[in-house]
């Protein structure tokens, strides 16, 4: 089986041209587990397989490292727009995909015939309980109190496709995320799980970011979660609507445009390395 390693921001995934590869879907799971172990397998937060489609001009299916499928990705969809275009498989600088139902529209900034940087349009934000879900009550979950590890924490929460636990600190470079962050992944008040970002605020332009994946645990860089966190900031009144978010692995540019309601996303997309595995070393 080819395969592409690309990164956004440190957040690495193994790309699959879907179209070439039949994996049946009920096996997709174990092979994914198999493909992201990082010494027995080729290594990654996860596997996204980049699939023709009728609704869009490609399907994304992301699959994080422990084998679950989620909803979005913002890391991965940019490097799908680099992946696409560096390989030929379209000569356009806007395109849409698809993942879980969802269309985004990406705009590929490109230098030299190859995809530096890629802008997203993310969509709105989702911020009622029941679309995120979390359990609290009904509406907006704004300095929501949920208890963890017997400490009391405040979150905000967001939904960008996938689910978002948001919580502020005035510190996040020792903050324990081995041991807090599976806590707030499993939590019961979250029926499909979460991903939790931890952010410190520097000033109303500029945040920091440590992230624990829902089905991965602390990666470099959540693109999904950059925009959760600024939809958050905003939401509590602690930044302006153009925001750079700094995260363990590098820097996205998160915009929420309050009279559209958008939500737009911009940073790198990087090619690492090409490679070819044959699923049978690894006893699959
Ligand atoms: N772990 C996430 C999916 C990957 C999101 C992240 N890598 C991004 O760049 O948005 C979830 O289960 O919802």
């Amino acid at each position: 089986m080819k395969f592409t390693k690309m990164h956004g921001c440190g957040n690495d995934y193994i790309y699959v041209d879907g179209s070439k590869e039949n994996i049946p879907k009920n096996r997709k799971p174990e092979v994914v587990r198999q493909l992201s172990d990082r010494h027995f397998g080729i290594g990654g937060d996860g596997v996204i397989f980049i699939n023709p489609s009728k609704e869009a001009d490609f399907e994304m299916e992301m699959y994080n490292m422990d084998g679950s499928r989620a909803e979005m990705c913002g890391n991965g969809i940019r490097c799908v727009g680099k992946y696409v275009y560096d390989k030929g498989l379209t000569d356009k600088t806007q395109i849409s995909v698809i993942s879980c139902g969802k269309i985004k529209y990406l705009t590929l900034f490109t230098e030299n015939e190859k995809v530096l940087a890629v802008k997203v349009n993310m969509g709105s934000p989702l911020l009622k309980a029941e679309e995120i879900p979390v359990v609290a009550g009904s509406g907006e979950v704004i300095g929501e109190r949920i208890e963890v590890d017997d400490k009391e924490y405040q979150m905000t929460c967001v939904s960008m496709g996938n689910p978002h636990a948001v919580i502020f600190m005035d510190e996040i470079a020792q903050l324990p995320l081995e041991k807090i962050g599976p806590l707030f992944e499993n939590h019961v008040r979250f029926p499909k799980r979460t991903n939790t970002e931890f952010v410190k605020v520097l000033d109303r332009e500029n945040i920091q970011m440590r992230v624990w994946e829902r089905g991965t645990g602390e990666t470099l860089a959540c693109g999904t979660g950059a925009c959760a966190a600024v939809a958050a900031c905003i939401l509590n009144g602690l930044t302006q609507e153009q925001v750079t978010v700094k995260l363990l692995g590098g820097s996205l540019q998160i915009q929420w445009d309050r009279k559209e309601n958008l939500i737009y996303m911009t940073g790198p997309a990087v090619t690492v390395f090409e490679g070819e595995t044959d699923l049978t070393i690894s006893g699959l």
